[in-house]
């Protein structure tokens, strides 16, 4: 899978990931009064506007970009109701060639992970039968636990040729509560990310481990440093645009050929006809706000996506 994502990247110059994170309130007022109309004003009916919402988006974006990034809590907040439309959007994208990073941030003692990591990326056996569960291709993982809270993603990965991005350093405020505190002089950042490199030399793709990071958009300094710690590292970047991360700063991210990082958007996309700039398009048309978007970020992070000498 990772050697197809940066085969798909390069393919469509575009280092990027559309975030479906679809807060209710971001989902425009004809969609919701038609998941009213069709499934009742209730659960039912808000998440089926957000299924109506996440299709629109996929439609528009498909063929500009190589993944998506569904956010669990999206849809855990509604409960069945929202873990269906979930899988719905997971089966959708796929469906559209995309490729699925469930943003699920799991991680737990090593039988508990195990469970996991079967549901998320393998299988499990009933009479003689593999049923799959969610089924996504990469995964977000939480490395709190250590080992052997990671080690059992790594082994279903290695089963299914699907991968993980591990949190190395996150793009939110708090992040250096934890992350930022010295262990031996060094961040503890630095440890995970090491930690990472390592757990990714237990199953290597073509030129990048399928073991990856995430390391926000809003910490260029941490993205330089961590860039060199773990050179076979694809990382994800979350925290461009809505958190505040420019293009410019990701420059680092990449590798001297251009490659090595997918940057995330949510907000900014999703959501873009809300922003002055798509205001134009207004409510109906937010999938070609967001799918003008996805264009305007291609070309902004061209400000970072360049070969460079060494
Ligand atoms: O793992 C992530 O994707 C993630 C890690 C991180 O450090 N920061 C971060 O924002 N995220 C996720 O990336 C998305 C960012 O959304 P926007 O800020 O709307 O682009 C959300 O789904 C977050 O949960």
């Amino acid at each position: 899978m990772i050697n197809k994502l940066i085969n798909r990247i390069g393919e469509l110059e575009a280092p990027i990931v559309v975030g479906l994170d679809p807060m209710m309130s971001y989902v425009p007022n004809h969609l919701i009064e038609q998941g009213y109309k069709d499934k009742g004003e209730n659960l039912e009916g808000v998440t089926e506007a957000i299924w109506l919402y996440n299709k629109g988006i996929i439609d528009a974006v498909y063929d500009l970009v190589p993944a998506v990034k569904p956010q669990i809590a999206m849809y855990e907040q509604f409960g069945l109701e929202g873990m269906k439309v979930y899988v719905k959007t997971l089966e959708y994208a796929r469906q559209k060639g995309l490729i699925v990073i469930g943003d699920v941030k799991r991680g737990d003692i090593g039988s508990t992970s195990e469970a996991y990591a079967t549901g998320h990326l393998g299988k499990i056996n009933i009479g003689g039968k593999d049923y799959r569960g969610f089924d996504e291709d990469f995964i977000t993982v939480n490395p709190y636990l250590g080992s052997d809270g990671i080690l059992p993603f790594i082994e279903v990965c290695k089963q299914e040729k699907k991968g993980l991005f591990i949190l190395v350093k996150t793009s939110n405020p708090s992040s250096g509560e934890f992350q930022d505190q010295l262990v031996d002089g060094r961040p503890l950042y630095e440890l995970v990310g090491k930690k990472v490199a390592e757990w990714g030399e237990l199953f290597m793709g073509e030129s990048y481990s399928y073991i990856g990071a995430v390391v926000g958009a809003t910490y260029p300094e941490v993205g330089k440093e961590l860039r060199k710690l773990m050179p076979k590292t694809f990382i994800l970047v979350p925290g461009y645009g809505a958190q505040g991360g420019k293009a410019e700063d990701l420059k680092f991210y990449f590798d001297n050929n251009g490659m090595g990082a997918i940057v995330n958007s949510s907000r900014g996309i999703i959501a873009a006809y809300r922003l002055p700039q798509y205001a134009s398009y207004g409510e109906k048309n937010y999938a070609d706000a967001a799918r003008q978007a996805v264009i305007d970020m291609k070309e902004d992070l061209k400000k970072a996506w360049v070969k460079k000498s060494v």
